[in-house]
């Protein structure tokens, strides 16, 4: 947890005043929400577009102002969480659910920061499933389509209910394994009817804010 709040509170020096920035989702991204919330009572002039309904809710009760990503022509900088980083800079998201909206502002974005603690940096993305986004319509025919793929994969559940993304989609957690050409796989999991996007986001990540246990904290750049 130390970790996460250093990460996050780091990632926040980058906003300055007048930006407008996207907020990530997840238990990382929290701390940096929470570390802007308190520069914006300082003063701090900024408008946010949020990647999730519980981005926005924690956001709007820390006092920032929301705007609607149709409303901005670009982002200046965003800051979000993620499952795993491989040494290119390739992640996995959705851990959270929140894959589709976060691709979107990632894609909006000039500067995508992203903020883990030490445990999310890895050799080859893979050991954590794959977060697939697909239609309620035809989720087990997408799942027979991804498995050609040689994975396995499973409908994400909370509390007993299928999981319902602020999308109003499922998600399928899919293992693949090491994930040898993460680029290869995006492009081809996109292209299956039924899959709205999947959690691999490749060369978009600019700076990595990596926090340690120990305290210390490393910042990686492309
Ligand atoms: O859908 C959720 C997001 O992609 C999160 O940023 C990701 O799962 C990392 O979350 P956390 O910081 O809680 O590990």
């Amino acid at each position: 947890m130390k970790a996460k709040k250093l990460t996050g509170e780091r990632a926040a020096e980058y906003i300055k005043d007048g930006m407008i920035i996207g907020l990530g989702t997840g238990s990382t991204a929290y701390y940096a929400i929470k570390k802007v919330g308190e520069m914006v009572k300082n003063g701090l002039k900024i408008k946010a577009v949020p990647t999730s309904k519980e981005t926005a809710k924690l956001a709007a009760a820390e006092g920032i102002e929301l705007v609607e990503l149709s409303d901005v022509k670009s982002l200046d900088l965003t800051i979000d969480g993620a499952d795993e980083v491989d040494p290119d800079f390739n992640l996995i998201k959705g851990g959270g659910g929140a894959l589709l909206r976060e691709k979107i502002v990632a894609s909006a974005t000039d500067q995508l920061i992203i903020v883990v603690d030490e445990s999310k940096l890895v050799e080859h993305l893979g050991a954590f499933p794959l977060p697939v986004e697909v239609t309620p319509f035809s989720w087990q025919y997408t799942q027979q389509m991804i498995e050609k793929f040689s994975c396995s994969s499973k409908i994400r559940k909370e509390n007993g209910e299928i999981f319902v993304t602020d999308n109003g989609n499922y998600i399928l957690d899919c293992d693949f394994g090491k994930i040898e050409d993460p680029v290869k796989i995006a492009v081809e999991l996109n292209k299956l009817p039924g899959v709205v996007e999947n959690g691999i986001f490749a060369e978009m990540a600019e700076i990595i804010v990596v926090g340690y246990n120990d305290g210390h904290i490393e910042v990686l750049e492309k």
